[in-house]
């Protein structure tokens, strides 16, 4: 038992992406600083989730684009090598093994303490360590909460018997199941069902709602719907599980799941990807008068609101403001600078777009959804601006119609919106669906965060022939 406490100017919880990057950014700004850390130091991001899930669709992408070249074709028309795919995710995933980012936190002068880290009161950080020992820290300005989120599952007869699959599993399955149902709409749906249908996989997707990806632009879901349908998956809309069990209560069973159509499916796994909860349950939150086990809600700094003297942070997906690892290290740039101006006295540029926060997570967050067709989405819904009270004007265009598209494949499909704000004169949100479409998203995000009035994007010329023509298409029929 180590009972000597540790003194440091910030102390951060959790080492996934976005509590690296806030003690880059204090120990940047000369603060000394720890990181604890329970499993591995780059986070769900890098062994769970972000890296091992672009692995496994990389290909699946490429082969879909290959597929639609005359002269290609031919060459992809067998199935993927499974195995190789896999083992190129698992080099991506570090073969689940962080020492290149433990490398990485001692080059720049962070120190790490492995183990459990709960709150003990105002700027005091107790660490459990895995042989049952404890750490105190103890920190002078600031201690941030970066302990991101669990999988949520809901609550179901007999779910916890099958051992279902979440995200973790989805991502690090050492073989493709021959059947494998998928609970859930949104973006881990959509890119697991693609990624385990083109693997081996006859995947099934269960949708509550009458959508795939409803926090999205309607003809977004709809295009990656008829995406998997032609690569072999069955998705059902409006269909909801209400038990599950293995045949004779065995780990290998068959799965059987009960549906509240009256229908019942046979199976060999299930992936719940049913969202997100924060992982605030065991962190003493009690211990400074927070409630444990909700997500942390913290104003513009990412500071926790409601603690005295503002020396608590919460930063990415823990602060629900955005989960995604851009935005969360987009945050952790914002709130290290903060952290460090208010330990040097320096003032803090608080005002919307200022040096030190982090205002894009309300008016502008990107995101690629890697399926096929890719979907690139930043900005407002037409649906959410209106809900806004904005005074919107909706564009779209068919992107098949761009030379670049018609290039770039074979029967191209994809659409492209734009939403202009009419008072403001600039855009407020884009969507664009279609094969490649995720290197065009960054254009419209400039678009977004500058506030380019549109008339001035009518001299941001696209390089013929590429898809970003489509910008020209979109700003020809705005303008008449
Ligand atoms: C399948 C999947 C695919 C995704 N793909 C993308 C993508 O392509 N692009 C994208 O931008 N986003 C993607 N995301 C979202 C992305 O993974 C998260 O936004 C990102 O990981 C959040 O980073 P974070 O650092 O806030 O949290 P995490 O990455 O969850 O890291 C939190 C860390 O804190 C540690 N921790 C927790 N509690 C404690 C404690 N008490 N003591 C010590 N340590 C603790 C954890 O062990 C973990 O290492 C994906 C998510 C999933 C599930
Ligand atoms: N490419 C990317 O950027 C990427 C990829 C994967 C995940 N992520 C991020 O990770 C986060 C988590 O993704 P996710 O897909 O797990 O969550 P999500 O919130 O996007 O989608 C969850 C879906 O499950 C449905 N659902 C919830 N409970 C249900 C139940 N009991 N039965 C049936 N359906 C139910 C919801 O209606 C929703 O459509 C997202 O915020 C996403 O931004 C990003």
């Amino acid at each position: 038992m180590d009972d000597a406490p540790r003194t440091y100017d910030v102390v951060v919880i959790g080492a996934g992406p976005v509590g690296e990057n806030v003690a880059d950014r204090t120990r940047a700004a000369g603060l000394t600083t720890v990181v604890v850390e329970s499993e591995l130091v780059g986070g769900e991001c890098s062994y769970w989730a972000c890296m091992p899930s672009k692995a496994l669709l990389r290909p699946v992408i490429a082969r879909a684009d290959a597929r639609r070249l005359p002269g290609l074709d031919q060459a992809v028309a067998g199935p993927l090598d499974t195995a190789a795919v896999l083992a190129r995710r698992d080099e991506f995933a570090s073969h689940w093994k962080d020492d290149g980012q433990v490398g990485w936190l001692e080059s720049v002068g962070v120190d790490l303490v492995r183990g459990h880290a709960r709150l003990d009161g105002p700027r005091a950080v107790t660490v459990t360590t895995a042989d049952g020992g404890t750490v105190r820290l103890t920190a002078r300005h600031a201690v941030a909460v970066c302990t991101g989120t669990a999988a949520a599952l809901p609550e179901l007869p007999g779910l916890t018997d099958v051992a279902p699959w979440t995200s973790r599993e989805a991502t690090s399955a050492k073989e493709a199941p021959g059947r494998l149902v998928v609970v859930g709409g949104g973006v881990v749906a959509v890119e697991m069902a693609t990624a385990w249908q083109a693997l081996g996989s006859q995947v099934t997707v269960l949708v509550r709602g009458r959508a795939l990806l409803p926090r999205m632009e309607p003809f977004a879901g709809e295009l990656v719907a008829d995406g998997l349908r032609e690569a072999g998956a069955d998705v059902r809309y409006g269909v909801s599980v209400t038990s599950v069990a293995r045949e004779g209560g065995r780990p290998d069973g068959e799965l059987r799941v009960v549906l509240d159509d009256g229908g019942e499916l046979t199976a060999d796994e299930i992936l719940f990807a049913t969202g997100r909860t924060p992982r605030t349950g065991d962190i003493g939150l009690e211990t400074v008068g927070l409630t444990p086990g909700g997500w942390l809600t913290v104003d513009d700094t990412c500071r926790v609101t409601g603690v005295e003297d503002g020396w608590l942070y919460a930063v990415g997906d823990v602060n629900h403001r955005a989960l995604l690892t851009h935005q969360g290290k987009y945050q952790a740039r914002m709130a290290g600078a903060a952290i460090g101006a208010r330990a040097q006295g320096a003032p803090v540029d608080d005002a919307p777009w200022g040096a030190h926060v982090a205002t894009a997570d309300i008016a502008a967050v990107p995101q690629v959804v890697f399926t096929d067709p890719e979907i690139g989405s930043v900005g407002l819904t037409a649906a959410e601006a209106e809900r806004a009270g904005l005074r919107v004007r909706t564009v779209d265009h068919d992107l098949a119609n761009t030379a670049g598209a018609s290039l770039y494949a074979d029967g191209y499909r994809g659409r492209a919106r734009m939403v202009v704000d009419l008072d403001a004169g600039h855009l407020v949100g884009v969507t664009f669906a279609g094969p490649g479409v995720g290197e065009l998203l960054h254009s419209a995000t400039i678009a977004v965060v500058g506030r380019v009035p549109v008339d001035r994007l009518w001299h941001a010329v696209p390089s013929y022939p590429t898809v970003s023509e489509v910008w020209l298409r979109l700003l020809e029929t705005y303008r008449g």
